[in-house]
């Protein structure tokens, strides 16, 4: 069976700058990959560039599907910012293009609180919320709609080390109930590595590429010394 996913000799960037160069890899159905790197090594931009953003310069993204669904949580920017709507307002908008009777959205929306234990914030705004409250919730917003494909962009950055792993394990639930296949940029490496299949570690080309234990075997030290985790 084709890959969910198969990016070949991919250079990505911004008008002429070439931020991604010679990147390949593919993920299959169902796996959980993480990508690591360090600050602007191109993670956001490899993210862009999959969801289709931001344009290859050369190569390309396959997806073996066609008419894949897809939930992305982008990068949080300002946690304070004013945002005047619900919890459940805000989920019930993932599912504004996928013209579901009234009911079955109800029953959508309402099970995806539960199981991300947000049912009792339901009627409380967004910018009311703690980091956490406020990731479960995008979390739910992209969920809601039933993707194949999810899609975080550093979902943990502001949460604690308790509440991320609160978050992965929320994570690990869902995708043991709806057959999903993930795809996170976080600077969250020890964190995360138990929850995963596969590893890319880019600094603008890929630097790493397989399973976690052949990370913590091959790349990890060479990582590590590099302080890149100083930056979580
Ligand atoms: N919209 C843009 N226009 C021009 N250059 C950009 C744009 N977005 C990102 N870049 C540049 O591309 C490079 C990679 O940025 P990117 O955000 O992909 O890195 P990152 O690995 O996600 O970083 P971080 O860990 O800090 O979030 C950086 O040099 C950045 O300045």
């Amino acid at each position: 069976m084709a890959p969910l996913i198969e990016v070949r000799g991919l250079a990505a960037g911004y008008g002429t700058q070439e931020v991604l160069t010679d990147v390949s890899f593919s993920v299959e159905e169902g796996e959980f990959l993480v990508i690591l790197g360090p600050n602007g090594s191109g993670k956001t931009t490899l993210v862009r560039t999959l969801l289709g953003f931001v344009r290859p310069m050369r190569g390309d993204v396959r997806f073996g599907t066609k008419g894949l669904r897809i939930g992305y949580v982008p990068q949080e920017v300002d946690t304070r910012a004013q945002f005047p709507a619900t919890v459940e307002e805000v989920v019930c908008s993932g599912l504004y293009t996928r013209r579901l009777p009234r009911p079955e959205a109800r029953r959508r929306v309402d099970e995806l609180l539960g199981l991300l234990g947000i049912r009792d914030l339901r009627r409380k705004r967004l910018d009311a919320l703690s980091g956490g409250q406020r990731q479960r919730t995008l979390l739910a917003r992209a969920l809601v709609a039933d993707p194949d494909l999810l899609v975080l962009d550093e979902p943990t950055g502001a949460l604690d080390p308790r509440t991320r792993e609160c978050f992965y394990l929320t994570l690990s639930d869902i995708k043991g109930r709806h057959p999903v296949t993930v795809i996170m940029v976080t600077h969250d490496v020890t964190g995360v590595l138990p929850y995963v299949q596969k590893v890319l570690l880019l600094d603008r080309r890929v630097q790493f590429f397989g399973t976690p234990e052949e990370f913590a075997n091959q790349a990890a030290r060479h990582y590590f010394s590099h302080g890149e985790v100083a930056c979580d």
